[in-house]
């Protein structure tokens, strides 16, 4: 390949986070994780097809979303079946009917990927290869993000894809059936931008300790609550913001 277009190829690699799953059972493993319903299935940054591949075998009606136009005329040659869609998947418009959504996601957008989904409504499950430091993180708890979004989504750590089969960190999302948290009922926090900013503001508040911050916040005092913010489990973000209303 000449100079030039190798080049312009290991840009287009570098910035658009080219990292290929070259295992099968690697890529089996992943779409094993969705849940066995027939539900359509929305695959963001399909690349050379290595997920794809194994949802086409699954029997599903299947969206491939990929920016770089040479990976998208890839997949459309070799997967008929599979509705390609060319655009970034930040724009992507995620369909009304319920779905689920899996992908191997470029680094450097992880974060704005998963927040553009936790605002979407129509999908079930989502089952996201990302770097095990974000993944051990978002599946941990103790961050805002985590704290904001507990009433309606819940995160688990599945496992680690061994590097040499590319990226290092695999997890899976799902909505909490129902939408109802364990310790609080979802219709106990009926307005999630008030609530959200509840936490936010309880997570950037001054003072020394999490009951002092609450105090400053809502002006109520609560006890038996952890030194940090981060030290308060996810579940009980819900019920906090019940209490101090
Ligand atoms: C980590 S690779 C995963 C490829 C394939 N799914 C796999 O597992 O081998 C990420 C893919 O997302 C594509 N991509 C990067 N940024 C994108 C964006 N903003 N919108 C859509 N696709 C993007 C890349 O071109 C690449 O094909």
């Amino acid at each position: 390949m000449p100079t030039r277009r190798r080049s312009a190829r290991d840009r287009a690699r570098r910035e658009l986070g080219q990292n290929f799953l070259v295992d099968r059972s690697a890529a089996r493993g992943l779409v094993d994780l969705l849940d066995p319903t027939p539900a359509p299935v929305v695959e963001l940054g399909a690349g050379r097809g290595a997920l794809t591949r194994e949802l086409v075998h699954s029997g599903r009606d299947i969206t491939a979303v990929e920016l770089d136009p040479r990976w998208a005329d890839v997949l459309r040659g070799s997967f008929p079946q599979v509705r390609v869609v060319r655009c970034d998947m930040l724009d992507f418009r995620f369909p009304a009917a319920e779905h689920v959504v899996i992908g191997n996601l470029p680094f450097g957008i992880t974060t704005a990927v998963t927040r553009r989904l936790l605002a979407e409504r129509s999908w079930s499950q989502a089952v996201l290869l990302v770097q095990w430091d974000v993944a051990r993180k978002r599946a941990g708890g103790g961050s805002q993000l985590n704290a904001q979004w507990a009433p309606w989504y819940e995160f688990r750590l599945h496992g680690r894809v061994p590097r040499a089969l590319v990226p290092p960190g695999a997890r899976g999302r799902r909505r909490r059936p129902g939408g109802a948290a364990p310790t609080a009922p979802a219709a106990a926090v009926p307005r999630r931008q008030r609530y959200q900013r509840f936490v936010e503001a309880v997570f950037t508040g001054r003072g020394r300790g999490l009951a002092e911050v609450v105090r400053a916040v809502t002006g109520c005092r609560v006890r038996g609550l952890p030194a940090l913010p981060r030290d308060l489990p996810v579940e009980d973000w819900p019920r906090l913001y019940v209490e101090t209303r």
